[in-house]
């Protein structure tokens, strides 16, 4: 049985792929339903290319399953399946002499799809104007729009990125997540990896932390925040000798801590609302108070170390 027939965009099971005496990718669990943005994080050389490689049919694990658009990959339908996919590589080889209409054209060919897609995927990505230019000409972030379209050419339904707001600006950067969302709600499955953090903090459904070859952490944000029980910060603003007094109602276990006229307080999750009703005496002179949750950064290094 090849054609597999759960909701699952992705699924790995017990996934693991050696270089000689280095375990890359070291019994991988990952399941991305599909219509789900899922980020992929993980240090320089955590086996996040590796795994996309794998997932994409250009590696072949050692060991484990590895499903991919319903199909398992390279099964007897996989060459089909592979035509539901796309791909950005980390690294996308371009030819400089050819222009984008051309390039687009080309992996057009290689990849069986239609050429009617290749003008309204030139608009989508803001390459119109510049489309009869050689490539050599284009900047990094026109190279990263040229690569953007070429893995969406097909209408795929899977489309793996890598580190594809690379080199973009932030204007660049929101069109291109406006994109990604336009992509989800038709139903895409997006597998994005990025090491700009707070990037992705917002805008993944769920996401995995890998380091050195494992899944070390997998969830939304959210239930990750949950998970790792790391400490959210309070910070209250108010006149230095009520903050002095905030200070020693919160006692020492919360780590009072003055910095920039602002109170910084850590707490424990679970301590959040007796914290609260111990400073509730004081709001009324406070200028302000806020909850700071853990950020994905805080909780990469509270996991990835
Ligand atoms: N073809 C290969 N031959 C030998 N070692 C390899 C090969 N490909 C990857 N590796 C090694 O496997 C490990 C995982 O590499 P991988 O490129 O998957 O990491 P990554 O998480 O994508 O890193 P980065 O964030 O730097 O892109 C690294 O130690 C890398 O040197």
């Amino acid at each position: 049985m090849d054609a597999i027939s759960h909701t699952d965009a992705i699924r790995l099971l017990a996934v693991r792929k050696a270089f000689g005496a280095l375990q890359a990718v070291d019994g991988v669990d990952l399941q991305v339903p599909r219509g789900e943005l899922f980020g992929l994080i993980g240090h320089n050389g955590a086996g996040k290319s590796t795994l996309f490689r794998i997932m994409l049919g250009l590696a072949t694990a050692d060991s484990g399953s590895v499903e991919v658009a319903g199909c398992a990959v390279g099964g007897p339908q996989w060459r089909e399946a592979r035509r539901r996919i796309g791909y950005l590589p980390e690294q996308l080889a371009l030819y400089d002499n050819l222009n984008a209409r051309e390039t687009l054209a080309f992996f057009a060919r290689l990849k069986g799809a239609s050429t009617e897609q290749i003008e309204p995927l030139l608009a989508r990505v803001g390459l119109t104007a510049a489309a009869d230019r050689p490539v050599r000409t284009y900047s990094k972030g026109m190279r990263q729009r040229l690569g953007l379209a070429q893995a969406l050419l097909g209408s795929p339904q899977v489309l793996f990125l890598d580190e594809p707001s690379n080199g973009l600006d932030p204007q660049a950067i929101r069109e291109f997540y406006d994109l990604l969302a336009e992509l989800r709600a038709q139903g895409v499955t997006v597998i994005i990896t990025s090491h700009i953090l707070a990037e992705l903090q917002q805008r993944v459904d769920r996401l995995a932390i890998l380091a050195n070859g494992r899944v070390v952490a997998q969830g939304s944000v959210q239930a990750l925040r949950e998970q790792l029980a790391l400490p959210l910060e309070v910070a209250l603003r108010g006149s230095p000798a009520l903050l002095q007094q905030a200070a020693s109602v919160a006692g020492a276990a919360h780590a009072p801590r003055h910095q920039d006229g602002l109170l910084h307080l850590r707490c424990e999750r679970a301590d959040k609302m007796t914290l609260l009703a111990r400073l509730a005496p004081l709001a009324a002179q406070l200028e302000d108070l806020q909850i700071h949750e853990p950020s994905l950064e805080d909780l990469y290094f509270g996991v990835a170390r």
